[in-house]
């Protein structure tokens, strides 16, 4: 497919920029012997050509419309550096076993993009390209930001490092819980789970997405019970504790308001969620650095873009950009839990948040190797139908630096929050210290769980409860590379 000259360009000045309408190649947004540079940033399209267009030619036209082109031939491309500014599709292939479907990488030079705005990158790279008419589909499956762009953002504000650190907790996953109901408890309720839920052991409670300040809890009701609950807690068991105060609101002032106070009552953690958007994020992000509070992400609405193979932006990229906008903790899926979430494409997501250097990983859906030049890391967060049971998994596929999340695999313990979360802390030291004993916890997981719990009766009643739950369903987004890799 990739072809070795420039066949199709037009270079005679005369004749390409005569009026009418040229093909993208022609117009040399399709170089197949163009040299990366190291400043670049690299797109991997997935696209699916309507019938009868030409994936070259498709590929051109991505190139052409996330960067300088129109339809038709303008001449005032020759009052800039049109060939420089100009996006370069440099090469088709064929996805494997996936007819009709057709990788495309493109190239975007460094001074298309806006330093430090991941508004403004978007809007090149997923502005008007996914609803062109030629295309029946396109989506993101990967970005190589350049160093040069890396840099040109502050990212999370607080990083995992030093996360451990304000927390004073080490050497295994952190341990929090969403509270349920998701909505409708009044404030004293409410504090009263979260109360239960750290007390018996977990590190986080947690808002869930959609509480903000609906009748029946108002947000300041919901800060100060919470927070009570927090500093109480922390009284009693001698630890560093929080609870993720949602600050997400309809407007920018209003979301300075609760983060104010959420600041002002003690809360080393605030949370917001995805839909807010990318300038939201990134101004929380500056507020969170300048207040020494950590930023918990919740992805929510993700699903509605990035579940569909064939159409949408891939997960991974948005864990890109999140890292580079500024968070501290981002949901990345736990592979056994409720959601969406093959375990290699998982664990990619993963890597995305922890490596100093991302290398090229085809079965986890890596295509790009990312320097991510010291930007501090981000704390994954597992979280999603999981419960004490799957703990010898998750650990297994997470390692320690993540934030393992039960939300109804605490509260809905049999014996109640606090006996939900002491579970959950017991299965978890159980399962860390199994390992850091050697043994093989992917193994021998369900045995290490069944002789904790003959010492802890919560433990005994989470396993009998949950032990066999577990949610079977063929994954939507996974490798396509997941056998064979063929692509270097
Ligand atoms: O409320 C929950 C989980 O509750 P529970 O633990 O009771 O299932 C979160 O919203 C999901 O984690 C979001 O999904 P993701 O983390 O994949 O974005
Ligand atoms: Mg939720």
């Amino acid at each position: 497919m990739t072809e070795t000259c420039n066949e199709g360009i037009i270079t005679d000045a005369k004749k390409r920029y005569s009026a009418g309408v040229l093909k993208y190649r022609q117009m040399g947004y399709w170089q197949p012997d163009y040299e990366i540079k190291e400043t670049d940033t690299l797109c991997l399209f997935r696209i699916t050509p309507q019938d009868g267009v030409d994936p070259v030619e498709a590929a051109a036209a991505v190139a052409g419309e996330s960067s300088t082109a129109t339809w038709t031939v303008v001449w005032t491309d020759r009052l800039t550096a049109c060939d420089s500014y100009r996006a370069k599709a440099y090469k088709v292939e064929p996805v494997p076993g996936r007819p009709g479907e057709y990788f495309a990488w493109v190239a975007y030079d460094l001074i298309l993009f806006e330093e430090g705005s991941i508004a403004n990158m978007t809007a090149s790279l997923i502005g008007n390209v996914f609803s062109f008419k030629p295309l029946k589909a396109a989506r993101l499956e990967d970005i190589r930001i350049p160093v040069a762009y890396v840099k040109t953002f502050k990212g999370p504000p607080t990083g995992l490092v030093v996360e451990r650190e304000r927390l004073d907790k080490f050497g295994r996953p952190l341990l929090g819980a969403t509270t349920k109901p998701k909505l409708g408890l009044s404030g004293r309720n409410y504090g009263r789970v979260v109360y239960e839920g750290l007390k018996g052991g977990l590190d986080f409670m947690k808002d869930d997405e959609n509480i903000n300040s609906q009748p029946f809890m108002h947000w300041r009701d919901r800060f100060l019970y919470v927070m009570d609950a927090v500093n109480k807690a922390s009284a009693a068991t001698g630890e560093v504790k929080g609870s993720y105060l949602n600050i997400t609101a309809g407007t920018m002032e209003e979301m300075y308001r609760r983060a104010d106070f959420a600041k002002e009552l003690g809360s080393v953690v605030v949370m917001v969620d995805l839909v807010i958007g990318w300038t939201a994020i990134q101004s929380m992000a500056e507020w969170c650095r300048a207040n020494d509070v950590i930023m918990h992400m919740h992805r929510a609405g993700h699903g509605t873009y990035t579940r569909q193979k064939n159409h949408g932006v891939s997960f991974r990229v948005i864990a890109k950009w999140l890292r580079l906008a500024g968070c501290d903790h981002l949901h990345t899926g736990t592979a056994v839990g409720k959601l969406e979430g093959d375990p290699m494409t998982v664990q990619g997501y993963y890597n995305v948040c922890r490596d100093s250097y991302t290398r090229t990983d085809l079965q986890r859906g890596l295509f790009f190797d990312q320097d991510w030049a010291d930007l501090k890391k981000v704390m994954p967060v597992a979280s999603g139908g999981i419960h004490a049971g799957q703990m010898h998994q998750l650990i297994d596929l997470f390692g320690d630096d993540v934030v393992l999340q039960f939300g109804g695999g605490t509260i809905g313990h049999p014996q109640g929050i606090q006996a939900g979360a002491v579970a959950n802390r017991v299965a978890l030291e159980s399962m860390v210290k199994a390992r850091n004993e050697g043994r093989n916890i992917l193994e021998e997981g369900p045995s290490i769980l069944k002789k904790a719990a003959e010492g802890c009766s919560p433990l005994k009643a989470a396993l009998d409860t949950w032990g066999e739950i577990s949610f079977n369903y063929a994954p939507t987004d996974t490798s396509d590379y997941a056998v064979s890799p063929t692509v270097a």
